[in-house]
């Protein structure tokens, strides 16, 4: 057996030596006739953990040029991960390369290769990324079989013919812009956008313009196919019989949705005034200090009750607390941390109960706005991911909310905490459990509150964990409440571009601050600058840097290369992240869309963990 690894390990060695003798390439590449270093030193080369076999080669920009030999690197039956792009390799792609049984990463873009692409890939195939060459013939019909692949770049190249009908489930990011290709875009991929397609002159269908009612041929003549032009170009190439019909078609259709949306608006108006209505009527708000119903305690608040009743702590349906104000001033109380609505304190009452008091700051809204927004917050607190606020207290000088405590901390704690020695690390099914608890709860927000209604601050700082790593969003709906300048800091790293001021919050915005959270976890980097993390970094644009050069190597944390992690969830997870990040709002997704996307990373088919075991596995036939 000790045997066979070596001759693993020999064979991979010469593979990579024919490599390098057949591409000039910079002196950088430092391999030696010595296969003890192979795992040790050579430059670009990642072994398995028990450094049998080379699993990963990266030369990205290391100046190669010529073109890749039959016998190198096709010879690499184990490798996962070839990145090759940035250098100067020309000529065919070796037929084998594509088809190394366990290939799952391939990136040669921006390179000079030509002649067709091979034929024969590899089913694992997740990423592959061969634009910015100038490959050519069609896209090989065995493409359809990649029931794993989920990014497919062949963009700039001379790729031409007819897109096959891809059915590839896991597809996910796809750019076939700037090629030759033609014929109508397949039903199962017209919902990439348009820049997923555009530069191909002879393409049609959506989401391009739509075909001509010629159906399309595998050579088909410039007149059958109509350029990108907006839809009224379009109607004038239809004969004038069609043009009329289809304008009143559409100005029928125009009106109907109008009226619709009209009517929809009213009900919905009508809905909300007797909803609200009822609730002053019932009111979600009880007061705990006395046994009095719902009804009597809406009264107070309605009535604007004086004097020493006016000091009282309100309580939301569902608190299983018992004590009131006097027993919260009496408690001992020990600072949690500032931020910017105020300061947070864990307080321990007399009866044994530990709660966090937040002592706000600079609310500039009235009594009423300030409870109509509790109130609306009081609802979320049924949600399992939803930080339930507990009790509120308003009078002109103080503002009090109460919530449960939650001895795990935040998130912020948990990946940034403790860096040093005896530090647990959060392991990567930890940090996806969390985050995708997180997503829950702001998805629930943006949908129990309205279209309107926005968190304002997502942020690790606002992700509080259970000590079974289930985590709640807290902070919820308090940026309306406070003085806009002062929760608008520019080292905010969270924050949308567009949002200037707290007016410019909207759901979308939420999504790109939960973007950056999800980039905070998986490089392990703060987009906020905290004393003794003065290392800030626009997180967005770091990583969309690095994605650039060499994505897999980098950007991740090294406290998840360490442990147990599946790369395709992380690389995943990645490209999630990026599409939230979006710099225009509407390219962003909507949080449940978030949602269901990160619910797919665990998709069992992409539970194949790197350990040993599977390692040695990579091999066998
Ligand atoms: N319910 C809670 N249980 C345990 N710790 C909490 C709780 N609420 C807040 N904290 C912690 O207390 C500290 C201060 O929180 P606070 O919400 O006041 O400020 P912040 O979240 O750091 O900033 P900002 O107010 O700008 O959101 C943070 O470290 C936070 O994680």
């Amino acid at each position: 057996l000790c045997g066979l690894i070596v001759a693993d390990l020999k064979s991979d060695q010469q593979a990579l030596l024919e490599f390098a003798s057949s591409v000039p390439h910079a002196p950088r590449l430092n391999w030696k006739n010595d296969s003890s270093t192979i795992c040790i030193s050579w430059v670009g080369v990642t072994c398995n953990s028990n450094g049998t076999r080379v699993i990963g080669l990266h030369l990205p920009g290391m100046g190669l040029t010529g073109t890749i030999p039959e016998n190198g690197i096709g010879k690499l039956d184990a490798l996962r991960v070839l990145s090759l792009h940035s250098n100067g390799l020309n000529g065919k792609l070796p037929s084998n390369i594509l088809s190394i049984p366990s290939l799952q990463f391939l990136y040669l873009q921006h390179n000079s290769f030509s002649g067709p692409i091979p034929s024969l890939v590899s089913r694992k195939l997740f990423a592959l990324d061969i634009s910015f060459n100038s490959f050519s013939g069609s896209i090989p019909p065995a493409f359809q079989n990649l029931r794993r692949l989920t990014w497919l770049y062949l963009q700039n190249n001379s790729i031409s013919g007819a897109i096959p009908d891809f059915n590839l489930p896991s597809l996910k990011f796809l750019n076939l812009s700037y090629n030759n290709l033609n014929g109508s875009i397949p039903n199962s991929i017209k919902t990439f956008p348009y820049s997923s397609f555009v530069g191909n002159s002879l393409l049609c269908g959506p989401p391009l313009n739509h075909c001509s009612t010629i159906s399309p041929s595998p050579s088909p003549s410039t007149d059958d196919y109509q350029p990108i032009t907006p839809p009224t170009t379009q109607n004038q190439k239809g004969t004038n019989h069609k043009k009329s019909f289809g304008l009143a078609t559409i100005l029928a259709l125009v009106i109907g949705v109008f009226a619709f949306l009209s009517l929809l608006v009213v009900v919905i108006c009508v809905f909300c005034l007797k909803r609200k209505k009822n609730s002053k009527s019932s009111g979600i708000l009880k007061g705990k200090a006395s046994c009095a119903g719902k009804t009597e305690v809406s009264k107070s608040f309605g009535s604007g009750v004086q004097g020493a009743e006016k000091n009282k702590l309100f309580f939301f349906e569902g608190s299983s607390y018992s004590f009131d104000l006097e027993d919260l001033l009496k408690a001992s109380a020990e600072v949690l941390g500032k931020g910017s609505y105020g300061t947070a304190y864990k307080a321990v009452l007399e009866e044994g109960t530990t709660v966090v008091v937040k002592r706000l700051k600079e609310v500039v809204v009235g009594k009423k706005e300030f409870e109509q927004q509790l109130e609306i917050v009081g609802r979320f607190g049924s949600h399992p991911n939803v930080m339930p606020l507990r009790a509120y207290y308003y009078s002109k000088d103080e503002k009090l909310l109460v919530y449960n405590y939650m001895p795990g901390g935040s998130l912020f704690f948990l990946l940034h905490g403790n860096r040093g020695a005896g530090r647990t690390p959060l392991d990567w099914d930890s940090r996806v459990k969390i985050l995708l608890g997180a997503a829950k709860g702001i998805a629930f927000i943006h949908s129990e509150g309205g279209p309107k209604f926005t968190h304002g601050d997502i942020k690790s700082n606002n992700v509080l964990i259970t000590q079974e790593l289930d985590s709640c969003i807290s902070d919820v709906g308090l940026p309306p409440l406070m003085n806009a300048p002062a929760t608008m800091s520019r080292a905010n790293g969270y924050r949308a571009p567009e949002v200037t001021d707290t007016r410019k919050i909207t759901q979308k915005s939420d999504v790109y601050s939960f973007g950056v959270l999800l980039l905070e976890m998986l490089t392990g980097k703060t987009p906020l600058r905290y004393p003794g993390y003065e290392d800030v970094v626009d997180l967005p644009r770091w990583v969309r840097s690095v994605v650039r050069e060499e994505w897999t190597a980098e950007v991740f944390d090294e406290e998840l290369l360490r442990g147990q992690y599946v790369e395709e969830e992380m690389v995943q997870m990645l490209q999630i992240a990026l599409a939230c990040v979006a710099k225009g709002p509407e390219n962003r997704p909507r949080m449940d869309e978030v949602v269901r996307m990160l619910e797919e990373i665990k998709h069992p088919e992409l539970k194949n963990r790197i350990s040993c075991e599977s390692e040695s596995n990579v091999h066998t036939p």
